[in-house]
């Protein structure tokens, strides 16, 4: 199975499977002494964790992250850094019912189709659950990227058709408080409350909805970014894209970008500082990004998920025989995966960001 890594400099190769003995990462290419905080890259997984709470699955996992090597009196080595996370509540009977069963519009039937054999038991590969050991990676590119002043922030700005308005501030301390005040993850509470009660009356009804994560790194230095096939946006987008249940990506404008006119969409530029080489725009649709490589404002996006495949309720589906028959899921699954998903969102662009950093020709690591 290829496909497993990512990043060019600092690269991560994830391994496991939902209900094998453990997931985990190893990050080649990440610089020395880079502090490395056990508690924050706990903190992170915490964020994506099972069973936080009413409006994500119940399966029970402490996910505790294991270093293995490439740390050396809590600093990185500059060696290849591993971690493990084992897995502790499989419940692998949960999925035996669905053994030779195509769940509707989950990988069941692409893997038996393209490998000729698949771990049923909660999608094995294909499980979000890898996604913990990218947030244990990303919790190490956050904190190489502080170093710098970078931060990434995202939240859950839509679910169904409830939309967040606006965020008031763009204090990042300000706005994970506010977003790490209610279940969801919404940075506005307002929102946030009817999100819950929504999601809630989904997950009682058997159903599943979708929603979307708008993310802003801020404090990129101008210049990250390659300019034709490695454009800074086109590897944001492989990131986000490469995260499961997502089916949209856009950045800056994005989409409503298209129904506007250039004269109301050129961010026009200004020389706040009296400074030549650290010029602002009075607007920000281009996200941050011109020609695939960053200008200094702050990089915005948008990340669309598709409503989770595996409904409480009967579904009808084909099996491996090819026969008709009813699907019905068992056991714990997300009735809607924002609120676990914004930690995903965030360590995948900190990768991003730590990646180009790292191959920029421009990069002085002394400066
Ligand atoms: C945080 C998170 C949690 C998820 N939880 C579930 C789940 O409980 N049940 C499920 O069927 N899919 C869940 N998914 C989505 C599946 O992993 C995904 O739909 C599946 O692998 C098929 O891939 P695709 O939707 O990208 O085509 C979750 C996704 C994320 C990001």
């Amino acid at each position: 199975m290829a496909g497993n890594s990512f990043g060019d400099v600092f690269r991560i190769t994830t391994f496991g499977e939902s209900h094998g003995e453990a997931i985990g990462v190893i990050i080649d290419g990440c610089p020395p002494n880079i502090t490395i905080d056990e508690a924050f890259i706990q903190s992170e997984l915490d964020k994506r964790r099972p069973g936080q709470s009413k409006i994500t699955t119940q399966r029970k996992e402490s996910d505790t992250a294991k270093i293995l090597s490439g740390v050396f009196e809590g600093k990185s080595t500059g060696t290849p850094l591993a971690m493990v996370i084992p897995n502790e509540d499989q419940r692998s009977k949960d999925y035996s019912h669905i053994a030779d069963k195509y769940r509707p519009s989950h990988a069941d039937y692409t893997y038996q189709m393209k490998y000729g054999i698949r771990d049923y038991r909660g999608g094995g590969r294909s499980s979000a659950r890898e996604t913990a050991a990218r947030v244990a990676a990303g919790a190490i590119a956050k904190s190489f990227l502080a170093q710098f002043g970078i931060h990434v922030f995202a939240h859950v700005s839509g679910v169904g058709k409830i939309e967040a308005p606006n965020l008031a501030t763009h204090d990042i301390d300000e706005l994970t408080a506010l977003r790490e005040s209610n279940i969801v993850r919404c940075a506005d509470p307002a929102t946030a409350h009817e999100m819950i009660a929504f999601i809630d009356a989904i997950r009682k009804a058997g159903d599943t909805v979708g929603g979307r994560i708008s993310a802003t790194i801020q404090q990129v230095p101008v210049g990250l970014g390659e300019p034709v096939f490695d454009k800074l946006h086109a590897d944001l987008a492989k990131a986000m894209m490469s995260i499961n249940a997502v089916h949209g990506f856009e950045y800056g404008s994005g989409f409503a970008g298209s129904q506007m006119q250039g004269s109301e969409h050129n961010d026009v530029f200004v020389n706040p500082d009296g400074d030549a080489n650290n010029l602002k725009t009075l607007t920000n649709f281009s996200g941050g990004i011109q020609g695939g490589i960053s200008n200094g404002m702050d990089i915005t996006f948008r990340v669309a998920f598709k409503p989770v495949a595996t409904l409480m309720r009967a579904q009808q589906t084909i099996n491996e025989a090819g026969e008709s028959t009813e699907i019905t899921g068992k056991g714990r699954h997300d009735p809607c995966v924002v609120p676990r998903a914004v930690v995903i969102v965030e360590a995948m662009a900190a990768l991003v960001i730590a990646d180009h950093l790292l191959k920029n020709q421009l990069y002085d690591p002394t400066r």
